[in-house]
């Protein structure tokens, strides 16, 4: 296991690295799933090949966490897949012994989705990394399930081309598939659910789909039911994705950044509102608010105003430029915004869209030890104000520090709040607060997840905001393709 794996484990874990080593190590003598028998792991090497199955306790743990609070739970056995053909075999072994699958893509999910909370195998995928096919003149690729979204954008370089969509991490394509990822470039290119045109899957029983037929890669169809939005945040429930046909933008012929701060949230908030209204294509358009900015400064080495503040980027041609640029800033200066501070030349952009991507980081070190506690909720533009307001007010009066960051283009902010895992005391006072949250974004019609997705932590929330009988349908879909109840068990519901 990678020194950054090993230290991230120690930095997350409620435990020291030696404590989880040892309290791993109780883990490997008894496997969690009783169906996991040594005949079982003999047949998993004979279908993957021996070097690529794993029990030792360092490889397990490191599948048994992502990035996220929920503790960890490492699976019986590792199983690397180098094809799709050793994915449907190890698929249909599993569900012919009743042994639970969590498909892995890169581990930088934040809602516990890769803990194997039932024991089991962890099919991890990232050996299947090649880029099948680039098709420049319709703007869309196929790639297998281990390529990254940074490697496919490496890949893109001298073609004109990229793949917008750019959650903080360097996540796995078919796992930004698998969660319905998006990032600060949607307000503009849309999420994965916009962006994903097809996808190989492969069934509990190790069949495989086509989910728009073998080869197809329009970029609309109205062909029967939509199951590539089946499989498009299905969390590895429904199957193992196993390669993606996605949509690909043109490179802007202009792009420019600024940064500019306001009074208040309420000021910062309503200014984006109205940018949107007045039909602005923003590539990006993030809140932060002034603690997140101070984290920000401190950990990325910035000198920003400390207040609620907006990161902005346009990308067009340079007059359409000038032009949204212009209205912007009057719409800034209305609600008393400050000026722009501008970053025009490409390094000082990259740093400033570093630093937002490294939030996450920056806010944990506001409280050294600690791990992200992140929340998700995301309501229809004109609530974000109210519930942005509302939910700094709660965590004003529950004394904790709970930094605010969003995709406000989109309606969807996160809180990451730092917390030590032991300090049981402010864990019960965010859990609070970030319930009570989400119930207001569900009461402005909005949804408690915009884009990290259910996991472990919000299945309770699932059905107040799907209702009883959505939650049923759920349900049904996940009883007709996966009888046996293998696939990533315990996620998305109990
Ligand atoms: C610093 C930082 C910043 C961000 C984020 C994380 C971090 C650490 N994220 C969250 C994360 O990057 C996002 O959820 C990715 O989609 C996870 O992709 P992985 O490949 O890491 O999936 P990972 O391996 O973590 O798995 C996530 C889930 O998908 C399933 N899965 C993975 N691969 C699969 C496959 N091939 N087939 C079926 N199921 C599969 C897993 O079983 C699990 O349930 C995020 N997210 C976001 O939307 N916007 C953002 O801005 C950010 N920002
Ligand atoms: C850091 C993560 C969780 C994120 O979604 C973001 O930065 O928008
Ligand atoms: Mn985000």
């Amino acid at each position: 296991m990678s020194c950054h794996h090993l230290m991230r484990r120690a930095f997350y874990s409620k435990h020291t690295f030696s404590q989880v080593k040892q309290l791993s190590r109780c883990w490997s003598s008894a496997a969690i799933s009783p169906k996991v028998t040594p005949g079982f792991v003999a047949e998993v090497k004979n279908i993957v090949g021996g070097s690529n199955v794993s029990t030792a306790d360092a490889v397990r743990d490191q599948h048994g966490h992502d990035e996220s609070y929920h503790g960890v739970e490492p699976p019986d056995v590792v199983a690397f897949a180098e094809s799709v053909d050793h994915v449907s075999q190890v698929a249909k072994l599993c569900n012919d012994n009743g042994v639970p699958l969590i498909p892995f893509g890169s581990g930088t999910g934040l809602e516990g989705g890769i803990n194997a909370s039932r024991g089991g195998l962890c099919l991890d995928v990232t050996k299947m990394n090649n880029i099948l096919a680039v098709n420049a003149e319709d703007f869309d690729c196929q790639v297998e399930c281990g390529v990254t979204r940074v490697t496919l954008n490496n890949y893109l370089r001298d073609t004109g081309l990229w793949f917008p969509i750019d959650p903080g991490a360097d996540a796995s394509l078919c796992g930004m598939c698998a969660t319905s990822a998006s990032g600060t470039n949607a307000v503009r290119y849309g999420t994965m659910r916009e962006n994903t045109l097809n996808l190989e899957v492969v069934l509990a029983d190790g069949r495989v789909i086509n989910t728009a037929g073998e080869g197809r890669r329009t970029k609309k169809t109205s062909a029967g039911y939509n199951l590539t939005n089946l499989f498009v945040g299905s969390e590895g429930t429904l199957g193992i994705i196993t390669k993606a046909s996605l949509r690909l933008s043109g490179i802007p012929e202009a792009t420019i950044s600024a940064t500019c701060h306001f009074p208040d949230v309420q000021s910062a908030v309503d200014t984006t509102v109205q940018v949107l209204q007045c039909g602005i294509p923003m590539a990006r358009i993030e809140f932060l608010d002034e603690v997140s900015i101070d984290a920000c400064n401190k950990y990325s080495h910035l000198d920003l105003t400390v207040a609620p503040s907006l990161f902005l980027e346009f990308h067009g041609f340079e007059a359409g430029l000038q032009e949204q640029t212009k209205t912007v800033e009057e719409l800034v200066k209305m609600n008393n915004g400050s000026e722009f501070r501008w970053a025009t030349d490409v390094d000082e952009r990259n740093h400033l869209w570093k630093a937002r991507h490294d939030i996450l980081y920056a806010c944990m070190a506001l409280r050294p030890g600690s791990k992200p506690y992140s929340t998700d909720v995301c309501v229809p533009i004109s609530n974000l104000p109210e519930v942005i307001v509302r939910t700094k007010e709660m965590i004003k009066e529950a004394g904790i520090i709970g930094p605010i960051v969003g995709h406000v283009g989109d309606g969807n902010f996160h809180i990451f709040y730092p917390v030590h895992p032991d300090d049981h005391e402010t864990l019960k006072k965010i859990k609070d607060v970030s319930y009570e949250m989400a119930l207001i974004a569900m009461e402005l019609n909005g949804t408690c997840t915009g884009e990290h997705g259910i996991g472990i932590g919000k299945r309770d929330l699932l059905v107040k905001e799907i209702g009883e009988e959505g939650l049923n349908v759920m349900k049904q879909i996940k009883a007709c393709l996966d009888p046996n109840g293998i696939m990533n068990p315990g996620k998305v519901f109990f």
